[in-house]
């Protein structure tokens, strides 16, 4: 098979594109592809000239994407509840037999609440353009929509984005970041009274683990590219799932996750319970002293288990079989190590990966547990809108799909760069060395902006 440089993919799919013949009964959602020569995907994405930009990077697996622009958008501002969107995903995927064909998005973490205004509550775009990385297979995909029956015009609008992509730029160099001002909300004071009544023992008799977050605000005066703030992430935390939304210039959300919500391929699912925290050694020593200190510690050991559980039973109604590791092993960032557990099931015929996103999002690993208490005391005390924070991003796919959980996270805007932290608070738990936690999870982007 031919393997192309950016340009002559572009000419070969606009070729392809020119003599496509539309035929009734063909599928309404085309798409189209090529392979190319390596490109690096997120400076190729940082260079081109139109919104949405997209970018995923999966954990496990050897895959990446970037994409833009788009040529549907499923876009929820008010609130939208599982059913409605598998409603909406349905009708979808009745539009095609291909099994390539992928929706990109999110939805926030609390969907019952007010959003960031451009993501909105859910929001989901089948791209025009896509750059895939498999290994070491690059592919350049252009997707058309004809669902409205106008062939010709999206036909005309593919071709257009097509000869409007530029070529890959580098990214600017990482510059410190002069940070002007910085807040917390809640602040110091605020977080300790938040911990201290979910720790009182009437409380957390019934409401065994809440995950209390804070947002940081961090003033600049300089402009900031998200990209290369990105880039730099994934240089520290490879291990992790990396992921950017930018629907306007002005508001791009980033995340280095180490946690998955779940990867579907047909029936198999791989889920995890990732919950429990303390810092990396200075040295080999000191980092497995801490690791099997961790994995002995009654406070850190209960996050976690509580995750597991609720996921195992959550999963099995929709599962032939569920099953996940009985003791923890030690999953280690650039500064921070925590506690994870994986969990596999085999789902029932039928199931569907709205049914996935209702019993498994959120999880007890940013919400709490019971689910609804945790995420009420949540909605009414933490004093901000966690919008996508938190949330689950990822993809659909008639055949697999991939969801991560939107911590380790930012909201790049001029002037502001919002960075967000949580920690699981359960029974044992304190405040002082509950906002250390937090601190602990915001080192490594706050070493990114500030110590180059
Ligand atoms: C909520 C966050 O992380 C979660 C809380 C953890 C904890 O309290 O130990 C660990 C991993 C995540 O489940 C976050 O990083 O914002
Ligand atoms: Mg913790």
């Amino acid at each position: 098979m031919a393997v192309y440089s950016l340009s002559q993919a572009i000419a070969s799919l606009t070729d392809t594109l020119k003599q496509l013949k539309f035929q009734t009964q063909s599928d309404p959602i085309i798409q189209l592809s090529v392979s190319i020569k390596p490109v690096p995907a997120i400076a190729w994405l940082a260079a081109q000239p139109c919104y949405p930009r997209i970018y995923w990077k999966g954990r496990d697996t050897e895959e990446e994407v970037a994409a833009i622009g788009c040529c549907k958008d499923f876009f929820y501002a008010d609130n939208i509840d599982d059913n409605q969107l598998s409603i909406e995903y349905q009708k979808q995927r009745a539009l095609s037999n291909n099994q390539d064909i992928r929706y990109y998005g999110g939805v926030a973490f609390d969907r019952t609440t007010e959003c960031w205004p451009e993501f909105g509550r859910a929001h989901f775009v089948l791209p025009r353009v896509e750059l895939r990385r498999h290994g070491n297979d690059y592919k350049l995909l252009v997707n058309l929509n004809c669902e409205t029956g106008n062939a010709e015009s999206e036909r005309d609008q593919a071709m257009t984005s097509l000869a409007q992509l530029a070529s890959p730029k580098p990214l600017p160099p990482p510059n410190k970041i002069n940070i002007l001002s910085r807040s917390d909300r809640p602040d110091r004071y605020r977080w300790t009274e938040l911990v201290n009544q979910v720790t009182h023992q009437k409380f957390i008799q019934e409401t065994p683990k809440v995950v209390l977050s804070r947002l940081t605000q961090l003033e600049i005066n300089q402009p900031v590219d998200p990209w290369m703030l990105l880039a730099c992430w994934q240089g520290r935390n490879k291990n992790s799932f990396q992921f950017g939304f930018q629907f306007s210039p002005d508001s791009t959300f980033i995340s280095c996750t180490p946690e998955r919500l779940y990867r579907r391929r047909q029936r198999e699912l791989f889920t995890e319970a990732l919950a429990g925290t303390t810092t990396r050694g200075l040295n080999l020593e000191e980092d497995k002293v801490l690791a099997q200190t961790l994995m002995e510690d009654n406070k850190n050991s209960h996050e976690n288990r509580l995750v597991k559980d609720h996921i195992v039973d959550a999963l099995t109604p929709l599962s032939n079989y569920v099953g996940a590791e009985s003791i923890p092993k030690v999953f280690k960032l650039s500064h921070i190590q925590h506690l994870h557990r994986s969990i596999r099931a085999e789902l029932k015929p039928g199931v569907d990966d709205f049914q996935l996103l209702q019993a498994l999002h959120p999880t007890p690993a940013v919400g709490g547990l019971p689910k609804e208490p945790a995420m009420s005391f949540i909605r009414q005390s933490e004093g901000y809108a966690r919008g996508w924070y938190a949330g689950a991003c990822g993809y659909f796919n008639k055949y697999e799909s991939e969801f991560a959980v939107a911590i380790r996270s930012a909201l790049i805007e001029p002037g502001r760069i919002n960075l967000f932290a949580g920690a699981g608070i359960v029974s044992g738990s304190e405040a002082d060395s509950e906002w250390i936690e937090l601190e602990n999870k915001l080192t490594t982007i706050l070493s990114i902006l500030t110590e180059l």
